[in-house]
């Protein structure tokens, strides 16, 4: 993995005054124009190839799913690889025919040669850019971030591009300054990075992979600093949650403040000669920012892992020749008993649910239930997220999905990708 370096960091607004989408050396930063609706602008089309593809009286592509353009392009993978199927079936049965059965219609008829869909190669299945060059990754931080170690797992050629926020790594890839973003979405100590999954929602990309990083901790502070000078410990958030009873068990009960990321921590203390402070990071941040490791392995449990999602602006199309997972979320509106009946839909096919993350409802927060006797109840709404061990392309996920669709006003399929298979060893990554 090619890094930048630490002092090249570039900001969102140099992104925005530049012409054409080539990576640019610096850290992004944010911008207060929002790139999901410019990106919108430029390409509220629909895809020939994809309307090709779309039974008219698929379950999938009515109701809450293909309403709207996001929801239409998150279903993109579902309804490929229920097309690959189908055509297989044409080809056994023959002829165009019945290729006009599965469309509805006389698709082939209507669609201009030029835009006919490319035939799929092995390259729409690898990670490799499409521009044919070094793929571009963007993560939250700054180089020593364990996301930029974790962009490193996903993409070992990469080049990574550190972003001010998470924001940032999302509009750079919509904006085709990165091929994809790598974030982190839970850790086993401090659980889920909320803003990731709100912004999942928010943004129009899909998930196309995950990595799982050990994430080791060091207490790092300038040559010379010994313990005793510390008064403050700075860090990122979930990594001050991460390490919280082993600073106690240091004597480091201290004024513990929160900062974007870890090595950015590590390279504030440098930058500042701040000889009272000592920052949470990686040993690699050490390396980077000149400090020294004051003490090692500073996490609560030596298991600590971190899951990164990988980021792009196409699907991956699913497969079932190696373990897959299917990030989902979805909402409702009436009805009882509905979060159960989601949940059996995959366990009466034997579906492994990997995990279930709620987060407010926020267009719709509040739903307020009147009874003129007893008042009003204020119930409060959610969006649920849940992960699955099941492809897209396997029927069982597919029926899974049809029938969640029936129970819920809300479903978007935000992903269909490989599991993460590395073998666990909690030893250092970093
Ligand atoms: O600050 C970093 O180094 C990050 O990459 C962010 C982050 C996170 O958001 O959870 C990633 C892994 C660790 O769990 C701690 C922090």
């Amino acid at each position: 993995m090619q890094s930048l370096a630490p002092s090249s960091t570039i900001s969102m607004k140099s992104i925005m005054r530049t012409p054409s989408p080539v990576p640019t050396p610096h850290r992004l930063a944010f911008t207060i124009q929002s790139a999901a609706s410019r990106f919108d602008s430029a390409s509220n089309t629909t895809n020939p190839a994809v309307s090709a593809a779309v039974p008219s009286t698929n379950n999938l592509s009515s109701g809450g799913v293909g309403k709207s353009r996001t929801d239409w392009q998150s279903s993109c993978a579902i309804l490929a690889s229920k097309v690959v199927s189908q055509q297989q079936n044409t080809e056994k049965t023959g002829g165009a025919d019945n290729i006009t059965v599965v469309n509805g219609h006389k698709t082939l008829d209507l669609v201009p040669i030029d835009n006919l869909p490319k035939p799929l190669t092995i390259t729409d299945l690898s990670p490799a850019p499409m521009h044919g060059a070094q793929i571009r990754v963007a993560y939250q931080g700054v180089p020593g971030a364990y996301s930029e170690a974790a962009a490193g797992k996903a993409y070992p050629q990469c080049e990574a591009i550190p972003c001010d926020q998470f924001e940032v790594a999302f509009q750079a890839v919509e904006l085709w300054i990165a091929d994809r973003a790598v974030l982190p979405v839970e850790n086993s100590l401090g659980g889920s990075i909320h803003r990731n999954y709100d912004l999942l929602l928010r943004h129009r990309l899909h998930i196309v992979g995950e990595v799982q990083l050990p994430v080791h901790h060091c207490l790092l502070a300038l040559p010379g600093v010994r313990k005793e000078y510390i008064n403050r410990v700075i860090s990122h958030p979930q990594a001050l949650a991460q390490c919280e009873l082993t600073l106690t068990k240091l004597g480091l009960n201290i004024t513990r403040e929160a900062v974007d990321d870890t090595a950015g921590a590590a390279e504030f203390v440098a930058a500042n000669n701040l000889r009272d402070t000592a920052a949470i990071a990686s040993a690699r941040a050490a390396d980077l920012y000149n400090l020294n490791i004051l003490a090692d392995g500073i996490q609560d449990d030596s298991s600590n892992i971190t899951r990164f999602v990988m980021l792009a602006r196409e699907p991956i199309i699913p497969r079932t020749d190696r373990p897959f997972k299917t990030s989902i979320v979805f909402a409702h509106d009436k009805g009882t008993s509905v979060l159960f009946k989601v949940l059996s839909a995959f366990a009466f096919r034997n579906i492994s649910l990997t995990k279930i993350e709620s987060r407010p409802h926020r267009n719709r927060p509040i739903r307020l239930v009147d009874d003129a006797n007893v008042g009003t109840a204020k119930h409060f709404e959610y969006m649920f997220y849940v992960d699955f061990e099941a492809s897209m392309a396997d029927v069982r996920a597919q029926n899974a999905l049809a029938e969640v669709q029936e129970f819920t006003s809300f479903l978007r399929v935000l992903g269909s990708y490989p599991m993460d298979m590395t073998p666990w060893s909690p030893s250092r990554e970093d």
